[in-house]
C-alpha cells in the first residue's frame, strides 16, 4: 500500500495482519482473529484499538490530511506522523520509563503503531476526577529534564543540533501553536470560543498594552529559540498515569524551541485543573487537601525540573563557553521566567480560544463554570505579566498562592 490511505477498521486489521505474517512483526500469534475499533477523541487523529482473541492489543494512530475536530476545510500535513513518532523515538532514548513505546512507523500511510497504555488513565480525565498521583511532579521533571538536557546546545555538538533542528522542523503545527497561544487571545477571531457574559473581560485583556509586549516577548522566543527538543504539547491530554507510572504521548507539536514552554504548559493544566475544582468539589476540606496535591505536584515538577537541568549543565556540559560560572543560574532563570509566561498563554487560550479543556468545559453549573473562566483568565494574565518579576522559583511560588486564594 504505497499511496495514502485513511484507514478504517479493516484497513488496520488488514494492515497489522500483513506486518504480522508478511514482515515478521511479532506483534500477534498470526493463527490469531484480530478485531478492531476507531476512538481517538484528540483533535487531530485517528486512533484505533487492534485486539486479537486473547484480549493482547496496540494502537494503531493514523494522521488524516486535515483536522479531525473541524474537518477538511482544515487541511494538516501528514508530515505530523513522522515528527510525532521521530519525537518518541528521541524521547524514548532518553527517559524511556516515561514515553510511550514506538513498534513501528510507516511515514507514507502517516500511520504509528504504539503499545497500548489503555490499563492506564488519561491524566485529565483523572484529575476531573479529582484523583491524586503521588508521583508524577517526580516524573513530569525527569522527563522534561533528561529529553530537554541532552537534545541542548549544553550537550549536543553544533552540528548534531543543528541537524536535529531541521529534522524537527515542524511550520504548520507551529502554526497552530502560535494563532491558538499568542494571536488568537489578544483579538477579536472566529476561532474564539467563550460566553457573552466574558466579554468586557476578554476586551480589557486585548485591550492591555502591557500584555501585548509581554506576549510578543514569548512568541518571538517561540519562533526563534530553538534551545531543545520540545514535546510541544504537554497537556493533560497527553499523558497517562496510574499510581505508579507516568506515560507521554502525542508530540506531534514537538520542535526546537525555549525549555520554558513544556514545563510551562505542564504547569498551565494542573492550573487550570485547580481553579475548576473550587467549582467541582463542594466539601471544603476535601477541596482543600486536592488542591494542596496539586500545589505539591506543581512545586516539585518544577524544582527537580530546575535541579536535575543544574546538575546535568554543571557535570555534563560540552560545550566550552557554556561552561562559564553563573551560566547555567543565568540560563535557567530565563527558562524559569519563560514557563511562567507560558503557562500563562495557556491558561489565557484554554478559556478563551479554540481548544478548551474538559476541566472547565465540564463544569455543569453556568455561573461556576463564568466565575472559573474570569479566575483562569486573570490568573493568566498576572503570570504573564510578571513572569519577570521572579527571580527564582520561590518567588513563582508566592505569586502563584497570591493569586490562587
Ligand atoms: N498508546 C495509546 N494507548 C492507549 N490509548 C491511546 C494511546 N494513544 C492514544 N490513545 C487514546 O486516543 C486518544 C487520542 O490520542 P491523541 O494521541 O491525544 O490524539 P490526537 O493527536 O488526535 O490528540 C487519547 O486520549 C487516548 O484515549
Ligand atoms: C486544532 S488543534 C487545537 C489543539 O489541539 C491539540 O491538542 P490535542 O491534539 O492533544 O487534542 C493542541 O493542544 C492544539 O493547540
Amino acid at each position: 500500500m504505497a499511496e495514502y490511505v485513511a484507514f478504517n477498521a479493516q484497513h488496520a486489521i488488514d494492515y497489522i495482519k500483513n506486518l504480522v505474517t508478511k514482515d515478521g512483526y511479532d506483534l500477534f500469534d498470526p493463527d490469531q482473529t484480530l478485531s478492531a475499533y476507531e476512538f481517538g477523541d484528540g483533535n487531530l487523529n485517528l486512533v484505533f484499538r487492534i485486539s486479537d482473541e486473547q484480549s493482547n492489543s496496540v494502537i494503531l494512530k493514523q494522521a488524516l490530511p486535515y483536522a479531525r475536530c473541524v474537518g477538511e476545510s482544515w487541511p494538516l500535513t501528514l508530515d505530523r506522523a513522522r515528527i510525532e513518532a521521530e519525537v518518541l523515538l528521541n524521547h524514548g532514548a532518553l527517559s524511556p520509563d516515561y514515553t510511550a513505546k514506538v513498534l513501528h512507523h510507516n511515514p507514507e500511510q502517516a500511520l504509528t503503531i504504539l503499545e497500548d497504555l489503555g490499563h492506564l488513565q488519561i491524566l485529565r480525565s483523572a484529575q476531573i476526577n479529582a484523583e491524586q498521583f503521588p508521583l508524577l511532579g517526580q516524573h513530569v521533571a525527569h522527563y522534561l529534564s533528561h529529553t530537554g538536557f541532552y537534545n541542548s546546545d549544553f550537550y549536543l555538538t553544533a552540528q548534531d543540533k543543528k541537524a536535529k533542528v531541521s529534522q524537527f522542523t515542524n511550520p504548520e503545527l507551529c502554526q497552530i501553536t502560535e494563532d491558538l497561544f499568542f494571536n488568537d487571545i489578544l483579538r477579536e477571531h472566529e476561532r474564539n470560543n467563550y460566553p457573552s457574559e466574558l466579554q468586557s473581560t476578554v476586551n480589557k485583556l486585548q485591550n492591555n498594552t502591557a500584555l501585548h509586549l509581554a506576549i510578543a516577548k514569548l512568541k518571538a522566543k517561540f519562533l526563534s529559540c530553538p534551545q531543545t527538543l520540545l514535546h510541544g504539547d504537554m497537556h493533560s491530554g497527553s499523558i497517562f498515569v496510574d499510581q505508579k507510572t507516568t506515560k507521554m504521548i502525542d508530540p506531534e507539536f514537538g520542535f526546537f524551541g525555549p525549555v520554558g514552554f513544556d514545563i510551562g504548559s505542564f504547569i498551565g493544566n494542573l492550573l487550570l485543573n485547580y481553579c475548576a475544582q473550587n467549582a467541582r468539589i463542594s466539601e471544603f476540606v476535601t477541596r482543600r487537601n486536592y488542591h494542596t496535591h496539586l500545589l505539591t505536584c506543581l512545586q516539585e515538577s518544577y524544582s527537580l525540573f530546575e535541579q536535575q537541568w543544574l546538575t546535568f549543565i554543571a557535570e555534563q556540559t560540552t560545550d566550552n563557553n557554556l561552561k562559564a560560572a553563573g551560566y547555567g543560574e543565568y540560563f535557567m532563570q530565563q527558562v524559569l521566567q519563560d514557563a511562567i509566561g507560558y503557562c500563562g498563554t495557556e491558561l489565557i487560550r484554554r478559556t478563551i480560544g479554540l481548544a478548551h479543556v474538559a476541566d472547565i468545559d465540564g463544569i455543569e453549573d453556568a455561573q461556576a463554570r463564568l466565575d472559573v473562566q474570569r479566575h483562569t483568565l486573570a490568573l493568566g494574565e498576572q503570570l504573564v505579566l510578571n513572569a519577570h518579576t521572579c527571580n527564582n522559583k520561590e518567588e513563582f511560588f508566592s505569586l502563584l498562592i497570591s493569586q490562587l486564594n
